[in-house]
């Protein structure tokens, strides 16, 4: 999408629904007149239908009569829609040929295909929400936990919007005292004091929503585990312990996971992507070294590393230095497990977990100590507005940062214009949050991570 060029009336449609075969389909059109142009396929009434009600009728090609479908259809008038304008929806059966050809004779008839996140874009620019919420409708589609889902259902509903508008009313009161100023420079009345304790709020407040960022993008994005040890320690079963489900082959042969396996999980609400992987040993087999290879390329983008050990056998000399090593540059989080404790009769190394993967004891422990290295560096947050974007992240400590530069000039007794022109960079940032300011290669990026039909 083009924003300055963008023509927000023209007739757009796309399937809302996954392009699958299914039980529905639902097709979303929005745009001028897009009622009469749907109105002459479809067997009832719709130029008189009652704005979001269900209606009956035969989809059908006006110019070979062809039957397509039989639907139920809403129209939406303008501005009662998601998008504010005038909108119809198609509820279509979920057949791939039949969708395929309600499309088309759509896009026939005056529509073109929506760009991802065109509906929601619409909605933006007609005023039907700001950009906190218009983001926090893709988190919502996206989020893999019911947490997630529930945090960015709480900013689709204003939450943070509400957070970020009571800033602005804040700076936007500083500012009229400083333009008081402006006006009256030398005045005989004393100069009204300085908003010391408001801009001590504002700082606080900032910072708090900032520091909310560490624990929302966990939420949002997930926490990358890989589980990583010498051959037969047992990672593939613990990997079927954390899924609950027989996914990885498990077998007493040396080498049995070639390549890794990769899965969604939850713990306790946060996302996991966790990750088996091949054995670490030495091999002559072409295609076990690439498995390792690979596996060592997972182990590089991990944010925690379970190193399995095998408690049955006791450390190699491997592992021993592996230990002696510094277990966290680059912020990389590492894990030891003692696995087989079931059957295990040596002590088990400082610091690590004793488990069993075959009869799960030792295993809440180790839930526990994940969840705590997780949320080591996360400041504690309650219900409140979450940020987990790092567009908004960003913005919030330009704001904070043009906050304290107003601080530092009012102690430093600079003259008032400075302190107005520091101030317009917060209400700038805070602007831009909300989408009151955007630039158009913002907006672009943003919109496009969109799904179609969104
Ligand atoms: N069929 C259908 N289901 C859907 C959507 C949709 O667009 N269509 N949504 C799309 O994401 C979500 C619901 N969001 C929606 C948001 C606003 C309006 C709407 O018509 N708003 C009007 C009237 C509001 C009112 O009656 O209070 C408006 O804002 O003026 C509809 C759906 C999820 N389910
Ligand atoms: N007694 C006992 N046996 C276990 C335990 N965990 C795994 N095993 C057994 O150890 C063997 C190896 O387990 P795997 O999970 O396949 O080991 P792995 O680390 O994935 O091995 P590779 O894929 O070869 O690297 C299997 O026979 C498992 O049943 C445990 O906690 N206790
Ligand atoms: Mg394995």
């Amino acid at each position: 999408m083009n924003h300055e060029t963008y023509d927000p009336d023209d007739r757009i449609a796309a399937l809302a629904t996954p392009w699958a075969e299914s039980a529905l389909a639902v097709i979303r059109t929005s745009g001028q007149g897009c009622i009469d142009a749907i109105s002459p396929l479809f067997s009832a009434d719709l130029i008189h239908q009652k704005s979001r009600e269900m209606l009956y009728g035969i989809l059908s090609d006006p110019h070979t009569g062809e039957a397509l479908d039989e639907i139920m259809a809403v129209v939406f008038r303008a501005p009662g829609s998601y998008t504010g304008q005038e909108s119809v929806e198609l509820y279509c059966h979920g057949s791939l040929p039949g969708i395929q050809k309600i499309l088309s004779l759509l896009f026939r008839s005056g529509f073109r295909q929506a760009s991802p996140g065109e509906f929601t874009f619409r909605a933006f620019i007609n005023g039907k929400m700001d950009l906190t919420r218009a983001e926090a409708v893709q988190e919502i589609i996206s989020s893999k936990t019911g947490k997630a889902q529930s945090m960015a259902l709480n900013r689709l509903s204003g939450s943070l919007e509400k957070r970020i508008d009571h800033f602005k009313q804040m700076a936007a009161g500083m500012a009229a005292l400083f333009a008081i100023q402006l006006d009256y420079p030398d005045d005989e009345v004393d100069a009204p004091p300085m908003p010391m304790n408001e801009i001590r709020d504002m700082k606080r407040g900032l910072k708090e929503l900032i520091d909310s960022y560490t624990v929302g993008k966990i939420y949002q994005e997930g926490v990358i585990i890989a589980l990583a040890g010498r051959t037969n320690a047992g990672k593939s079963s613990l990997f079927n312990l954390f899924l609950k489900e027989d996914r990885s082959i498990v077998s007493d042969v040396h080498g049995t996971t070639r390549d890794y396996l990769e899965s969604w999980i939850s713990l306790g609400g946060i996302p996991i992507r966790l990750y088996d992987t091949a054995g670490l040993r030495q091999s002559e087999d072409p295609v076990e070294e690439e498995g390792i290879r690979r596996t060592r390329e997972v182990m590089e983008n991990a944010h925690i590393l379970i190193y399995v050990l095998d408690g049955s056998i006791g450390l190699s000399s491997e592992e021993e230095d592996i230990l002696r090593t510094e277990p966290s540059e680059g912020g990389k989080e590492r894990i030891l497990v003692w696995n087989k404790a079931d059957i295990s009769t040596v002590t088990p190394p400082e610091g690590a977990i004793s488990i069993s993967a075959v009869t799960g004891e030792g295993f809440t422990e180790l839930e526990e100590v994940l969840r705590s290295r997780i949320f080591r560096d996360a400041a504690h947050v309650g219900s409140e507005a979450v940020v987990d974007s790092l567009r908004q992240k960003e913005l919030l400590e330009r704001a904070y940062s043009g906050v304290v530069k107003v601080e530092e000039a009012i102690h430093n007794g600079l003259p008032v214009d400075i302190l107005a022109m520091d101030l317009h960079d917060v209400l700038q940032a805070l602007g831009e949050i909300t989408g009151e300011v955007s630039s158009s290669d913002i907006l672009e990026r943003m919109f496009s991570n969109f799904c179609v039909g969104k």
